[in-house]
């Protein structure tokens, strides 16, 4: 127990429910406990009524869960949370530590690794371990023209956060059994700096980023009446619509939207990019898509390269016709898009 190599992955939890980003960490975690000899992934939660969440953890591959339980910590307080990591960390020493690049993880992250004097790297899209056994963290760098490879073996924990929706979650699995470790925590004064007066929670917002299927536009969409079309083959299909970062910039459509490096990684079963060049920095956020359906009508255009299905042509002509098609064939089988 003493030199095993712990994997610590920091479960977010809004309203008592884990983000499902932090149980993909959880997947990728174990993936990388088979090229880490000794090593076990352990799932880190903060406050209380903590029993589902980690009865889950464990189901989804956590080898045990470490609680920090204090009524103080049952609602984000970067303050708060960030002290409690960092003791955490103290205490056991973990090799690796893995945070959810959300807006939570990201700030929470950098404050863990600045005040544990480690390295931290931002945003990764894959991780790996190396010969040495060092954590290999890949991420986009000078503007997404260059993919880095980074690694801090000399500092411990090897931290990063990681972009939701690249990694696989696992499949729960009930029958795993796993070790739950309840702390009591309390707040350090020095870092009593703010105090929570009220919860208010944010409105619902569109969330594309686990959509099965994607219906996207750009530029060749022309304006926002052609997102118009892209939504009736989006609702027909029961998916969400995207966009490229340059339909955003004209603002046809919200940032919401916006797929790639800059905007939201995914991985539907089917992603259709329509009237989207294929620019690198868009093609980092669809290359997880189980197919990509590629409509352009300039047969160079290198969207076609990585695209399962081409179709060259007018997307104003494709579009409707793919929607009608669809429409045809679901009404025979009562609606059902599976
Ligand atoms: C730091 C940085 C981050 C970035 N992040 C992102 C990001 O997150 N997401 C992103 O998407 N981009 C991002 N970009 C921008 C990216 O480099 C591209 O500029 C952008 O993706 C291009 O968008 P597009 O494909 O819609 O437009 P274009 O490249 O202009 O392509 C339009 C395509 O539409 C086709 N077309 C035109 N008319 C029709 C028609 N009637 N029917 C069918 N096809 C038609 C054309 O042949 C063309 O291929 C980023 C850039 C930088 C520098």
């Amino acid at each position: 127990m003493a030199d095993e190599k712990k994997i610590f992955v920091y479960v977010e939890r809004r309203n008592g429910e884990a983000n499902r980003a932090s149980w993909e960490l959880v997947g990728k975690a174990r993936d990388l406990t088979e090229k880490l000899p000794n090593s076990s992934v352990w799932g880190i939660v903060l406050g209380e009524n903590y029993e589902e969440i980690c009865a889950e953890g464990i189901a989804r591959g956590c080898d045990g869960m470490i609680v920090l339980k204090s009524p103080d910590l049952n609602h984000y307080i970067s303050h708060y949370y960030k002290a409690a990591l960092v003791e955490i960390v103290k205490e056991y020493s973990p090799e690796i530590f893995l945070i959810a690049a959300t807006l939570e993880g990201r700030e929470l992250a950098g404050m863990v690794a600045t005040e544990i004097e480690t390295g931290l790297t931002a945003d990764c899209t894959e991780l790996g371990i190396l010969e040495d056994g060092s954590l290999a963290m890949t991420r986009p760098t000078f503007g997404g023209n260059l993919i880095a490879t980074i690694y801090s073996p000399k500092h411990k924990p090897q931290m990063a956060t990681v972009r939701p929706g690249i990694m696989k979650e696992l499949e729960p699995d009930p029958s795993r059994k796993g070790e739950v470790i309840i702390k009591d925590f309390k707040i350090p004064v020095q870092e009593k700096l703010l105090r929570l007066l009220d919860f208010i929670p944010a409105e619902e917002s569109v969330n594309i980023q686990y959509a099965k299927v994607i219906v996207a536009g750009g530029k060749g969409v022309g304006g926002k009446e052609g997102f118009e079309k892209l939504k009736e083959l989006a609702n027909v299909l029961h998916g969400e619509i995207g966009a490229s970062r340059t339909a955003v910039k004209e603002g046809w459509i919200s940032e919401e939207y916006q797929v790639g490096q800059t905007g939201k990684a995914v991985r539907p079963i089917i992603y259709f990019a329509c009237g989207i060049s294929g620019a690198i920095q868009h093609i980092v956020g669809i290359k997880e898509s189980e197919i990509i359906v590629a409509i352009n009508i300039d047969e160079k255009a290198p969207i076609f390269q990585i695209a399962d299905i081409g179709i060259v042509g007018d997307l104003h002509q494709v579009v409707p016709a793919l929607t009608k098609k669809f429409s045809e064939l679901l009404s025979n089988k009562g609606g059902k898009s599976s």
